[in-house]
C-alpha cells in the first residue's frame, strides 16, 4: 500500500452505512464487505501489524468482537501475543471488570488480571470509534492490570461522537490513530 490516502480509500470503498440499525438514528457501519475482500482485509491487517511493531507492542488487546477479527491477525503478523478483552461472563479466573456506555448501548468488559506482565506494552484494536466509551473501558482495564499502553489502532472514527477528545485524558502520549476518519 503506497499511502495512507491509498488505504483509506480502499477500506472505506468497503463499509457499507445501514440506517436505523441497531436502533432508529444510528448509522451503523458495517465491516462486513470489507472482511470479505481479500485485498482491502490483507491491507488493513499488514497496516496494524506495523504500527504495533513500530510502537514497540508486546500484546495487541482485541474488543469483542469485531476487534477480536482485526486484532487476532495482526497479532500473529506483528510476533505479539493476542489478549481478548470480553463482554461479561465469557472469562475465567480472576477478572478485572468495567461497566460502559456505547452509542447504542451499554455492556460489561472483562480482561484476566494475569493477561500482561506488569510494564507490559499494549497496543489496543478495535474496528471503529464511537463515543469511545469501549476503548475508554478497555484502557482502564489495561491500566488496573499493571500494563502501558502503547497505542490505540482504530480503522474508522466517528468524529462528531467526540470518541477521541473524551480518551485522551487516558492516553497520555501513547497515540490514538484511525486509519478513516467521517
Ligand atoms: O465508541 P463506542 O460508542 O464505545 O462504540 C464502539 C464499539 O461499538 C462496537 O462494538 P459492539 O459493542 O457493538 O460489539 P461487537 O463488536 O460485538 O459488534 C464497535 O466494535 C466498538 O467496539
Ligand atoms: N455507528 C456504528 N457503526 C458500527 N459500529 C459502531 N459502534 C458504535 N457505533 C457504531
Amino acid at each position: 500500500m503506497s499511502s495512507s490516502t491509498d488505504l483509506a480509500a480502499l477500506l472505506a470503498a468497503k463499509i457499507r452505512d445501514v440506517p436505523d440499525y441497531p436502533k432508529p438514528g444510528v448509522v451503523f457501519k458495517d465491516i462486513a464487505p470489507l472482511l470479505g475482500d481479500a485485498e482491502a482485509f490483507a491491507a488493513l491487517v499488514d497496516h496494524l501489524a506495523a504500527r504495533s511493531r513500530e510502537l514497540g507492542a508486546t500484546k495487541i488487546v482485541g474488543l469483542e468482537a469485531r476487534g477480536f477479527i482485526l486484532a487476532a491477525p495482526a497479532a500473529y503478523a506483528a510476533g505479539a501475543g493476542f489478549v481478548p478483552v470480553r463482554k461479561e461472563g465469557k472469562l475465567p479466573g480472576e477478572l478485572h471488570r468495567q461497566a460502559y456506555e456505547l452509542e447504542y448501548g451499554s455492556a460489561v468488559i472483562e480482561v484476566q488480571t494475569d493477561a500482561f506482565a506488569p510494564g507490559e506494552r499494549v497496543l489496543v484494536v478495535d474496528d471503529v470509534l464511537a463515543t469511545g466509551g469501549t476503548v475508554e473501558a478497555a484502557l482502564e482495564l489495561i491500566q488496573r492490570c499493571g500494563a502501558e499502553v502503547a497505542g490505540v489502532e482504530v480503522m474508522m472514527e466517528l468524529g462528531f461522537l467526540g470518541g477521541r477528545a473524551r480518551l485522551a485524558p487516558l492516553l497520555g502520549d501513547a497515540p490514538l490513530e484511525t486509519v478513516i476518519a467521517v
